[in-house]
Order: structure tokens, then C-alpha cells, then sequence
């Protein structure tokens, strides 16, 4: 892959793709990591004379403008950690996206409105993805695509335009590429994944393939209760994906053939409500009340977790074990960042939240051999798939 220091950016508009999904509260951004680790690669731009123009999205509005889904907090936060004024687009392709990339001087920034609301983005039809992506590269001469945390998705923004324009990876793919690889070569073991997070149609279908290279599975999360469905057991008003069951029973069946071990959660955080101040209380992982929901790990479960964390010598985390935006169901997530921080192991966490969760309960970074800014995305290169946006960098 060509990187940025390969082309020729002085006075040029430069595209760049990057992963600004941050988590927000009331419009507020509660962790601007992913901000933070855009900040290197416009940095080097700037710096070398770019007009640069960056181009992110933010939650899945679905191809229509939703004031909640704006990037206007994320244009007003980069601008103060660049220390930079940061021209914000109040649209995508439009009269102010154009007005803006042709107004940027040498070592200015803009950032666009958020990619997906426009429909074109996501669209699984080429010709229509296609068409967005012409409008898309038209505002720019080069493109870098260093939205990691995006890189799994073959979105316009991500796949189409650097077919469109000559293009580059800037650094925080390259150092995400750098340090994943050594978990897709020889991993010391034992090797124990844990998976949680809510995105669970996503993210089971990784499980596939852990089941070849894994010891250890551990679940926590939403994903819990489609495998304790698939047990047998009721899981009230939780989370739950009824058409993967079948998927899960072959999954179990496979690990116990294949001696790789399943830790499932003992105990769980049930609650009435998705609410901070809802009634809940620990129950019995087989016996969730029919009116409850699962919203964490129970205690038992977070010991459990960590003494099957304790002996691992290489850990990978995606998705916190609950809802950890709530303090009430918290606990789980803080179990298993304890039971990781300062281990020893080769410890990596990805994922927008599940990074946010680590910092947010109070863990050094230092603490982990490496946070990842992409969760499905770090989960599919695990996986050894193709990923459309490093691909479309490699051509
Ligand atoms: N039991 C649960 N029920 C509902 N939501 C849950 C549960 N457990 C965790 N979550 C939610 O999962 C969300 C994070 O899931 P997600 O799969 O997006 O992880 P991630 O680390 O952000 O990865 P990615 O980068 O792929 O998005 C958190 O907002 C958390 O509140
Ligand atoms: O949060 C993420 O994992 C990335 O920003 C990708 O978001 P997506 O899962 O909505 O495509």
C-alpha cells in the first residue's frame, strides 16, 4: 500500500476517509478517540501542504438527514484538538461541500456532513453507490482512507472513490494493519477472544472462524442471550436474534468437537427496563424473568470471565460485556478490563464503545498492548476476510 508520504499532496485537495463515529449523549461526545487518532494523518497533511477535506459518518441514519446523526460536534471538537479552524459542511455533495473544498487554502481543513445521509453510500447497488461516489471524488485530486474502524465496509466513501482517484493509506490504518497481523500469525497461546457489544447479526458470523484459531470464546453483551436462547433457556425481553439460533447450536456443537472452550456468562444483570433507574438485580443466566431484560454480566460471571482471562497469553476484546454507558450495568465490562489491564498478555480491545469503555471506567491506555479504533472491522481482519477498504487502497 502506497502511504500519504508517497504522494504528492502540496496545494492539493486531498479526500480523506476517516472513522469519526463517535459515541454521543445528548449531543455531547462522551469519547473522542477516534478523533484523536484521525489527528496524525491530517496532521501530516496540513502540514505538508494539503487542503484537506475529511469525510466520516456517524451512527446508521439510513440514507436520510437526521439532525441527531450531524457531525457538527465532531467538526467543533476536531477543530479545537487540531487548533485549527475546521470548515463544517452542512451537507455531503452538495452546494456547501463544494463551496467549502474550493475554499480551503494550503493546509486548511473542512469536514463534510455525514456520509450516510445520503442513500448512496450504503447502497448494496453498484451503480448507485457508483454515483455518489463520482460526486464524492469530484471534490478532491487525491484520495487517503484511513477510517479503520470503516474498513470492512464496502460503502462508497471506502471501496469507490479510491477507484476514482489516486490514493494512499494514511498512518492509522497502517498501524492497525501492523499490530493485527500479529494476531493472524503466530499467536502465543492460550488465545482467548472475548465478545459482547450489541451489533450481534455483525459480529456472530466472526464466531466461524475463531472456532478454527481461538481456545477460548468468551461471551458477554447482547450476543449472550441468542446463546442461552439456543441452550433452552428463556431470556425475557433481552436481546436476541431468533433466526441465528440454528447458527449458535452448530457453533456450540463445534466447539466441544473441537475442543475449543465456550465461557458463557453464569449470572446476569436483569433489569426492567433499558434505563439507568429501572428495577434490577442479579439473576440466574437460565432464569431471566419474562418482563426482564439482560443489561450485563452478573458478578459471578465477571469472576468466572476473569479467571479464564488469567492464564491467557494472547487476548483479543471486542464489545463491552453490557451497558456500561449506564453505571448499574457497568460492572461487567470493569471486570474483564481488570482482569486484562497491566496482564502481561498481548492484549488487544477494538471497537469505538468498547475502547470508550476502557477509558471511561477509568483504565490507562498502557495498560493494553494495543487499542484498536475498529471493532467489526478488526474482527473481520482477524477473520482473514478481504476487506473492501484495504483492498481498494491495495490496487
Ligand atoms: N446486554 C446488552 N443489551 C443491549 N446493548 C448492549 C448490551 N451489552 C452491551 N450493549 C451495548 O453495546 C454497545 C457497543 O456495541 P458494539 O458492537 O457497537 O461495540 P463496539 O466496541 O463499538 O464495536 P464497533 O466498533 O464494531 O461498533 C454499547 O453501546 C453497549 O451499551
Ligand atoms: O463503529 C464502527 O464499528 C465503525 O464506525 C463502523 O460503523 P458501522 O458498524 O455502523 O458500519
Amino acid at each position: 500500500m502506497r502511504t500519504i508520504d508517497d504522494l504528492d499532496v502540496s496545494g492539493k485537495r486531498v479526500l480523506v476517509r476517516a472513522d469519526l463515529n463517535v459515541p454521543l449523549q445528548d449531543g455531547a461526545i462522551t469519547d473522542d478517540g477516534r478523533i484523536r487518532a484521525s489527528l496524525p494523518t491530517i496532521g501530516r497533511l496540513r502540514e505538508r501542504g494539503a487542503k484537506v477535506i475529511v469525510c466520516a459518518h456517524l451512527g446508521r441514519p439510513k440514507g436520510e438527514v437526521r439532525p441527531e446523526f450531524s457531525l457538527a460536534p465532531v467538526a467543533a471538537r476536531l477543530g479545537e484538538l487540531l487548533g485549527a479552524t475546521v470548515r463544517f459542511a452542512a451537507d455531503v455533495v452538495g452546494d456547501s461541500a463544494r463551496d467549502a473544498a474550493a475554499g480551503l487554502a494550503d493546509g486548511e481543513v473542512a469536514l463534510l456532513e455525514n456520509l450516510r445521509f445520503e442513500a448512496g453510500e450504503t447502497s448494496k447497488d453498484d451503480a448507485e453507490r457508483g454515483a455518489f461516489a463520482d460526486r464524492l471524488a469530484a471534490l478532491a485530486e487525491l484520495y487517503v482512507g484511513d477510517g479503520f474502524g470503516a474498513v470492512h465496509r464496502k460503502h462508497a466513501s471506502v471501496y469507490d472513490v479510491p477507484e476514482r482517484l489516486p490514493h494512499a493509506a494514511g498512518g492509522l490504518i497502517a498501524t492497525e494493519v501492523e499490530v493485527l497481523k500479529r494476531l493472524t500469525e503466530d499467536v502465543a497461546r492460550p488465545y482467548a477472544v472475548v465478545l459482547g457489544g450489541s451489533k450481534v447479526s455483525d459480529k456472530l458470523g466472526v464466531i466461524e472462524n475463531l472456532l478454527g484459531k481461538a481456545d477460548r470464546i468468551l461471551i458477554g453483551g447482547g450476543m449472550v442471550f441468542t446463546f442461552l436462547k439456543a441452550q433452552g433457556h428463556e431470556v425475557g425481553k433481552s436481546l436476541l436474534e431468533e433466526d441465528q439460533l440454528d447458527t449458535v447450536r452448530g457453533y456450540l456443537r463445534r466447539a466441544e468437537e473441537s475442543g475449543v472452550e465456550f465461557v458463557l456468562p453464569a449470572d446476569i444483570v436483569a433489569a426492567t427496563a433499558f434505563a439507568a433507574d429501572a428495577d434490577h438485580g442479579v439473576v440466574s443466566a437460565d432464569a431471566i424473568p419474562a418482563d426482564r431484560l439482560g443489561l450485563d454480566i452478573g458478578p459471578e460471571s465477571g469472576k468466572l470471565f476473569a479467571e479464564r482471562l488469567a492464564d491467557a497469553a494472547t487476548v483479543f476484546w471486542n464489545g463491552p460485556m453490557g451497558v456500561f454507558e449506564m453505571e448499574p450495568y457497568s460492572h461487567g465490562t470493569r471486570a474483564v478490563a481488570q482482569a486484562l489491564a497491566g496482564s502481561g498478555a498481548f492484549t488487544v480491545v477494538g471497537g469505538g464503545d468498547s475502547a470508550a469503555a476502557v477509558r471511561q471506567l477509568g483504565f490507562e491506555e498502557s495498560g493494553f498492548s494495543h487499542i484498536s479504533t475498529g471493532g467489526g472491522a478488526s474482527l473481520e481482519y482477524l477473520e482473514g476476510k478481504t476487506l473492501p477498504g484495504l483492498q481498494a487502497l491495495e490496487d
